[in-house]
């Protein structure tokens, strides 16, 4: 199904983004709460931004659909500055951004219809073009035939795509969701952003998450932004950066999903041999489809234990992280594999000795 356009948009040319920030910096006081952002997106593009709690992310949010107006830099949507608009200048170019909450933010006294179709009415749309597109939104978000429910009928799962629904009905640009999942179950988010990708993949809308959680970044987005205090702490596709973290915000954000050495194993971990050597590797980007174990046990003529790991697809990219275990013949026997398997890996280390029961 096609989303009719509503009125007349911008149509800037393919390669302006859709949103852009330049060197945008953000003070409360004396609290520098954004400095020198940059950050474009790209028309079709999810773009997931993550941080810590005060890392910035409302903050970022807020400048880009003109609630806030940052100290420095410029926000453009569409190739369009936000800046120094008065509130009416600023009324059309926040219908080119859609904004989905967290909390929904429905009106509790309208139904779900209603909800939808009231940033229509804003618009000036005529009753019968409003009906008509809202029983389309309706369809769209999975809820046909379901418009006539009050908020209070609804599941959390319900109330967010009637949020998602509301927040498509101006046509936007950018759809910008600012922890749109983050008050559902985990079987919810699952459905939401589901529809979200879907959403992306049939309009080919482009959305940018807030979010403090990983999973949603790995579930959903092609690129991610890490805030930290205010900065950006990496960036990158969304696979490159969970297979290679190079900020420890990030590598902290991601411990959450990380596979970790499994128990049984740590506990009996020493720092020196004699033992077999536990090694981790972690995998990703070109080799991560190589045979490494089984290429280990022809060259070295011994087997590799696996004892621990996780291995993902993201991106349609395997990545992940496996926890082995290899008897060592020898004192120099250790570099010998370490080599071998950090020249097909991203990343070989070697975590300690275990001895094993005979
Ligand atoms: N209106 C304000 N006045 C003063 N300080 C503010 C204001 N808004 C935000 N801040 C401060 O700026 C910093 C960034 O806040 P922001 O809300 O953008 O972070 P956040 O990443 O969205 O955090 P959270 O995930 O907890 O919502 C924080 O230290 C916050 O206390």
């Amino acid at each position: 199904m096609t989303i009719s356009p509503l009125g007349s948009s911008p149509s800037p040319d393919r390669t302006t983004p859709i949103l852009r920030l330049a060197d945008v910096s953000k003070r409360f006081g004396s609290h520098q709460a954004l400095r020198g952002i940059d950050l474009s997106v790209q028309k079709g593009e999810i773009l997931g931004i993550i941080g810590r709690s005060g890392a910035g992310k409302s903050t970022l949010i807020r400048c880009i659909n003109g609630l806030e107006q940052p100290d420095e830099g410029r926000v453009e949507v569409e190739g369009r500055s936000i800046e120094r608009l008065s509130e009416r200048e600023l009324q059309p170019l926040r219908r080119r951004v859609g904004m989905v909450f967290q909390h929904f933010n429905l009106l509790a006294n309208r139904t779900a219809a209603e909800n939808i179709a009231l940033p229509l009415k804003i618009a000036g749309v005529g009753r019968a073009e409003r009906t008509r597109r809202v029983a389309e939104l309706l369809d769209l978000v999975g809820l046909g035939g379901r418009g006539e429910r009050f908020p209070a009928q609804m599941s959390g799962g319900q109330k967010q795509r009637v949020g998602i629904a509301r927040a498509l009905a101006a046509d936007p640009a950018l759809l910008l969701s600012d922890e749109a999942t983050s008050a559902l179950d985990p079987e919810t988010t699952e459905q939401i952003l589901a529809l979200l990708g879907d959403i992306n993949q049939r309009l080919g809308l482009t959305i940018v998450l807030i979010t403090h959680e990983m999973e949603v970044v790995r579930r959903i987005a092609n690129r991610v932004v890490v805030l930290e205090g205010g900065v950006v702490a990496e960036e990158g596709p969304v696979w490159q950066v969970f297979a290679e973290p190079a900020s420890p915000v990030t590598r902290g954000l991601l411990q959450s999903i990380t596979p970790e050495l499994p128990q049984r194993i740590l506990s009996t971990l020493s720092s020196k041999p004699p033992g077999e050597a536990v090694l981790r590797l972690d995998f990703g980007g070109e080799r991560a489809d190589d045979p490494v174990i089984s290429d280990f046990t022809q060259a070295f003529g011994r087997p590799a234990r696996i004892v621990g790991g996780h291995v993902d697809e993201i991106q349609g990219r395997p990545v992940g992280r496996l926890f082995i275990g290899v008897e060592q013949s020898g004192p120099d026997d250790l570099k010998a594999v370490m080599d071998f398997l950090a020249a097909r890996t991203l990343k070989t280390e070697c975590l300690g000795y275990v001895r094993r029961a005979v």
